[in-house]
């Protein structure tokens, strides 16, 4: 079977890679000709974990192109992986879906095609895209197409193994083109599939499920999901917050709760709040929805603004200690929006630097692997880059941990906090669990660290430290 993948970002590569994986000759088709080259030559324009060694096993199969001439007409199965960002009102911009299904449309082959949408879409697109084909198609009255809608549910980070080991997979369409589609997705539903040994597989894994919907459900569960996943991060951080209040500590009620099966341990992890370029844009996106129904989405709303506030937290921890930022060294640890992903969308980082920017400090970041992408996308921001986090730690009086990367989880805290002026370490994902042997002042989310207090680090005793 041909597949083509229209779209060759996040999505649309891990898609086309992972089906060129399983033996299927796949198409990876982009207007973008520089990332086409690229692909080509063998590049990745993406950092995700173990993408670089299976697209070198499934290269074979693959096949990189700017031209829909060449990768339409021959495809049993289209996947429009397109981005879908917001735009102001919170709607998604789907132009670039547009574009593409426009073009699309004109290299239809008259062959059964099947045109699936993988970008995330809102609900109502997946007929929309049925009738723009239906407008465009050069061969509309002997083309037999179908619009199925297979929502993807991979994190940046873990996408290998989140798609080839999926808790799901969700098909909203016609029987006749979810039956097809079935067949495409067979060797991942077969129980003793096994993934190359660079993926691991779950623990207690076994097979993904199958959901076939209707095209507006399986729109529907898309959102739904994301807008859960993120609501439960929101509810974490609020319960977060009467922690502090109250001094519990955040990571035993999330330990306690989440033992409840019905509630589950995870995406409870308080901190700065999610980023990314898909929980704020799908929150928005349903939001916005029901808006054109008339429909209100309170809980939605909410789970927005807690968001909004645990960023803003995280410079009122470091104003409680320093006072005035203004001429003050600040280090931000982590500009990408979680670890093992180069993506900066909407990333808490951003927020951060410019809000220390604006009230006068001046900052050091550090990312092991997003600082070449800022530099392009972060024009914005004034900022210093530093070599490693020790560096972006010397004569620094405060740092902000922004991104959980593994390096700062299991960096040595005691010695890196030495290097610098003043010690006041703001964790805004929790990841310090050493006890601080250095005088320091250690604010965490949902945390209250009882025997922090401000001095020059210099001045502090021995008995008066972080956690
Ligand atoms: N990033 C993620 O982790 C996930 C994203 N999604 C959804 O998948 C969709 C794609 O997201 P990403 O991969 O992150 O976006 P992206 O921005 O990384 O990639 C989109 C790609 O589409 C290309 N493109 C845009 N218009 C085109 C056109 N008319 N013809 C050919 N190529 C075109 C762009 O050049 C770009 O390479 C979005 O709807 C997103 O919400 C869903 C699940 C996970
Ligand atoms: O539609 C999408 O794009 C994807 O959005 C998320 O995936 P992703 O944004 O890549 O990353 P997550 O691991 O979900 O993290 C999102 C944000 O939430 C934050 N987070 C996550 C978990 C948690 O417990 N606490 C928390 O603050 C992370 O730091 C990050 O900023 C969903 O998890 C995927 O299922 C979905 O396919």
């Amino acid at each position: 079977m041909n597949v083509t993948i229209v779209g060759t970002g996040y999505v649309g590569l891990g898609t086309a890679i992972m089906l060129a994986y399983l033996g299927y000759q796949v198409t990876g088709l982009d207007y973008d000709e520089e990332k086409i080259q690229g692909l080509r030559d063998g590049i990745l324009p993406i950092y995700e974990p173990g993408l670089a060694e299976l697209l070198t096993a499934a290269s074979p199969n693959l096949h990189w192109t700017s031209r829909y001439e060449d990768a339409i007409p021959q495809a049993d199965f289209i996947f429009v992986c397109v981005g879908t960002p917001p735009l102001p009102d919170g709607h998604p911009n789907l132009a670039y879906l547009e574009s593409a299904v426009r073009s699309i449309a004109q290299h239809l082959d008259g062959k059964p095609q099947i045109i699936v949408n993988k970008s995330t879409v809102p609900i109502g697109t997946g007929d929309w895209v049925m009738r723009t084909l239906e407008e465009h198609a050069a061969l509309y009255a002997t083309s037999h197409y179908e619009v199925v809608s297979n929502p993807e549910f991979l994190r940046e980070g873990t996408a290998l193994g989140d798609s080839l080991y999926p808790d799901r997979i969700v098909l909203g369409g016609s029987g006749w083109a979810t039956e097809r589609m079935r067949a495409l997705y067979a060797p991942l539903i077969e129980q003793n599939f096994e993934a190359p040994a660079h993926v691991p597989r779950p623990r207690g894994y076994e097979r993904p499920a199958l959901v076939e919907t209707t095209l507006t459900s399986a729109e529907m569960i898309k959102y739904s999901a994301n807008a859960f996943l993120a609501l439960k991060i929101s509810y974490a951080n609020e319960i977060a917050g009467l922690c502090e209040c109250v001094g519990a500590d955040i990571h035993e009620v999330t330990a306690g709760i989440g033992l409840d099966h019905r509630i589950g341990t995870r995406f409870l992890a308080a901190g700065a709040g999610w980023g990314g370029s898909c929980f704020g844009k799908d929150t928005s996106a349903l939001i916005s929805t029901g808006q054109d129904y008339g429909y209100n989405m309170p809980i939605l709303r909410a789970a927005m603004s807690v968001n909004a506030r645990q960023r803003s937290l995280v410079i009122e921890k470091l104003q409680k200690h320093l006072r005035l930022l203004k001429g003050k060294r600040v280090a931000v640890l982590g500009m990408a929006f979680k670890p093992d992903t180069d993506d900066l969308r909407d990333a808490p980082a951003h927020d951060f630097i410019a809000r220390l920017c604006q009230l006068g400090a001046t900052v050091v970041a550090y990312d092991p692997v997003a600082m070449p992408r800022a530099r392009t996308e972060w024009g914005d921001l004034h900022y210093l880059e530093a070599t490693s986090a020790h560096a972006a730690l010397e004569g620094a009086d405060a740092v902000i941990v922004a991104t959980e990367w593994a390096e700062f989880r299991s960096m040595n805290w005691n010695e890196a906090l030495c290097v610098m002026r003043n010690r006041v370490i703001v964790d805004a994902r929790n990841i310090i669990r050493e006890p601080l042997t250095v005088p320091a002042i250690l604010e965490q989310i949902g945390r209250d660290h009882p025997h922090s207090s401000f001095l020059p680090a210099s001045a502090l005793p021995a008995d008066k430290v972080g956690a």
